[in-house]
């Protein structure tokens, strides 16, 4: 087994916890140690041990605070003298770009270049209600949605991302938040394809902003599906295009600027595919085009943003000629019936 460190130990216990309420977990629990180990393996990624040291370095806070994951910006309240508030601020702009969010942090308002909570309000109202649920956030970014699951009354939230940069930033919220949340918001450096197969454990998968980047949909498809419990729920979001059943759009090398973008179905073509990988009950909740004022850049992402992605005279079509992008959100549940019933 890998050594494990101080920060792995909290996410190992956690599942531990877990593992002991379902045996499914346990084959999850032997790889973990080895997949921590490899996703924030220092030599892979240059920026690591920067964004290491700039967590390990937030002060130690006060324990009187108040946090609110319940709310569009995800706010913890404290008090903190200029100095702590201004090391504070310096840290966390080491982690930057922000990307998703936004966070208020013992006064310091992250404005993140997506407004994540706008995704957040088109899906949270169709959801089955996430209390005493087990989640699971594929390709959770930064964990902002995590928190908002654990705020609905998540029995337990896992994030898988294998960006280390999102896993830091998770971190550093942790550090604000503290146990707030029992503890029951984790997030693991890992992609889908290190989830072991035929989990069947999660009553909830969200899958959202994943699937127009992986290359294989329908294989996408049913890796959620063999992460969710019987009856359990699939909440996918992602890029589409208008169209009938058969409307399948691949862009060239880029999209939006994007690299690795691969399938975009019509919303139609989705509920087909999701037919055909054996979900019921498929249902799209939301379709809508991306406004400039949902993603664009903030001083805690300055890189360039949708607005310079769009055709300037023309915002219904990208630089690239491709229509611009729309995103629909759609439930399906595996079939089975759920221990929640
Ligand atoms: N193999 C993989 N397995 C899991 N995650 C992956 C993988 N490859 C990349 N990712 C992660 O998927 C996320 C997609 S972003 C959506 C964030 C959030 N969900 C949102 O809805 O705002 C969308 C975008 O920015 O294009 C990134 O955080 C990747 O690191």
């Amino acid at each position: 087994m890998a050594p494990l460190s101080d920060d792995h130990r909290a996410i190992y216990q956690a599942f531990l916890d877990q593992a002991a309420l379902d045996s499914s977990l346990t084959a999850w629990l032997a790889k973990l140690p080895e997949q921590l180990a490899q996703g924030l393996d220092r030599q892979r990624h240059g920026d690591l041990s920067a964004w290491e040291k700039a967590v390990a370095k937030l002060p130690t806070l006060p324990t009187e605070r108040r946090v609110d994951l319940n709310s569009d910006t995800v706010t913890v309240d404290l008090e903190l003298s200029d100095s702590q508030q201004r090391q504070c601020f310096n840290l966390l702009r080491k982690l930057a770009p922000w990307r998703k969010g936004p966070f208020q942090l013992g006064g310091i308002h992250i404005d993140t270049e997506w407004r994540s909570d706008w995704k957040w309000q088109r899906v949270a109202p169709h959801l089955a209600p996430l209390k005493y649920r087990k989640v699971l956030d594929v390709g959770g970014g930064s964990g902002y949605h995590a928190w908002r699951m654990a705020g609905a009354g998540a029995a337990f939230v896992l994030v898988i991302d294998p960006s280390p940069r999102f896993y830091w930033q998770f971190q550093a919220v942790r550090h604000f938040i503290g146990d707030a949340d029992g503890g029951r918001t984790q997030f693991l450096p890992v992609g889908i394809e290190d989830v072991p197969e035929n989990l069947g454990f999660f009553d909830t998968v969200f899958s959202m902003g994943v699937l127009y980047h992986r290359p294989a949909p329908l294989e996408h498809l049913q890796q959620l599906k063999a992460a969710l419990a019987p009856g359990g729920e699939l909440v996918l979001e992602t890029l589409v295009v208008e169209g009938d059943e058969q409307t399948v759009f691949v862009p060239g090398e880029r999209y939006a600027a994007m690299p690795n973008v691969y399938f975009l179905p019509s919303s139609k073509a989705l509920c087909h595919w999701l037919e055909r990988c054996g979900f019921i009950n498929i249902r799209v909740v939301d379709e809508a085009l991306t406004t400039l004022e949902e993603q664009r850049s903030t001083e805690w992402m300055t890189y360039q943003s949708l607005a310079d992605f769009l055709d300037p005279e023309d915002r219904s079509r990208t630089i690239e000629g491709y229509p611009a992008p729309r995103r629909a959100v759609i439930l399906a549940n595996k079939p089975g019936l759920s221990r929640l019933y």
